[in-house]
């Protein structure tokens, strides 16, 4: 019999397992501790539980943290972890240093169903959901666990695609009993799945970061399939309806593709699509993958977009491209290239 992990289960799910084993309740907090707040990986170490009641949990659980099977350094810092999944595949985590700041950019899916076309990721098509643990064990599984300062869901896979585990995820990240981390800290990225999204911004209170790259409908359905079925616009709609507060984010993702997306009229239909909505744009370099015509713009024309951003009044940063020696630059993870090399 595969034994359950502990390590991913929300403070309520714990309630539940504790009365089913015929413990008391207070047990599922003493558990949590465990899992969440000490430096142990093992049910043997929850010394603070009955020897029998470690044995009870023992019999159907594990403590459940994985490790990662391969470390690869960039140049510049930046590291990528590989880790094995439930369903015998791998993921990809990259943990980028930055000054006094460490993101940690966490993969929400095996590979992804979206298809879009500039992704690596979306070229490996998808191969399976990961559950919460999978998902948070990418943090707490590094060592530099203790000093990550950020988090980003901009990893392999579409998170509103998996959004009962990506929001347990942030649950176990921002909860008093679990990391007890700053939701402000925390940025999940999609293309802007309607019915996701919606139930993200009820649901988290984390930032949200939206793929956009084009403010065209007919551009946006060629690059990325999404559009089809739940076009920009819509998104956009459900954005500048939502009150963001003070403290939450929203932000767009724009890769800058030389002749495709970054002429002037791109930038006043973004001025357009985006007015009444307080958000920035993050503009992000191409990051070449195989069998593609697409291209990064220059970077003359790159601050020549900005600039016309910034002069409607959309404040906008050039995205850093981090850990390219060792494909662990956005849009670039993929096991499958991994696997050959
Ligand atoms: C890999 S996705 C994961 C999160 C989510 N699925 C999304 O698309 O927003 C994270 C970011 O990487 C970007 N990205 C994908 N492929 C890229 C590439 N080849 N070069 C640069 N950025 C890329 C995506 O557009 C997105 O903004
Ligand atoms: S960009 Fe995001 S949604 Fe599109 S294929 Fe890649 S991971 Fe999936």
């Amino acid at each position: 019999m595969v034994k359950e992990a502990l390590f991913g289960k929300t403070l309520s799910e714990l309630q539940e397992l504790v009365v089913e084993l015929g413990f008391p309740k207070f047990t599922a907090k003493q558990i949590a501790d465990w899992l969440y707040k000490k430096e142990v990986s093992s049910i043997e170490e929850m010394t603070n539980l009955s020897k029998k009641a470690r044995e009870i949990l023992a019999e159907k659980y594990v403590f459940g943290l994985v490790n990662s099977t391969k470390v690869q350094e960039s140049v510049d810092g930046t590291k990528k972890y590989l880790f094995p999944t439930g369903n015998g595949k791998f993921i990809e985590t990259a943990m980028i240093p930055d000054k006094d700041r460490k993101t940690v950019c966490v993969s929400s899916q095996v590979g992804c169903k979206m298809g879009c076309l500039f992704c690596m990721t979306g070229k490996q098509g998808f191969q399976g959901q990961l559950t919460a643990g999978e998902i948070v064990n990418q943090i707490r599984n590094i060592p530099e666990w203790e000093e990550v300062s950020n988090i980003v869901y901009m990893g392999m896979g579409e998170p509103f695609d998996n959004l009962d585990e990506v929001l347990k995820s942030t649950e176990i990240m921002t909860a008093d009993w679990g990391f007890a981390m700053s939701p402000r800290r925390i940025t999940v990225s999609s293309i802007g799945i309607v019915p996701g999204l919606v139930r993200f911004l009820n649901e988290s209170e984390a930032h949200l970061a939206i793929s956009m790259h084009t403010p065209f409908h007919e551009e946006r359905q060629k690059l990325m399939p999404v559009e089809i079925a739940y076009p920009l616009d819509d998104v956009l709609e459900e954005i500048r309806n939502w009150d963001f507060g003070r403290q939450r984010r929203v932000s767009f993702e724009y890769i800058v593709f030389h002749g495709l997306n970054d002429t002037p009229a791109h930038v006043k239909e973004m001025a357009r699509l985006l007015d009444g909505i307080k958000c920035r744009i993050n503009l992000i370099r191409f990051h070449p993958i195989p069998d593609t015509p697409l291209k990064g713009t220059d970077e003359a024309t790159l601050e020549q977009f900005k600039a016309g951003l910034e002069a409607k009044g959309i404040t906008t940063t050039i995205r850093a491209s981090r850990g390219q020696d060792i494909y662990a630059a956005c849009g670039l993870l993929s096991t499958k290239a991994l696997v050959k090399e």
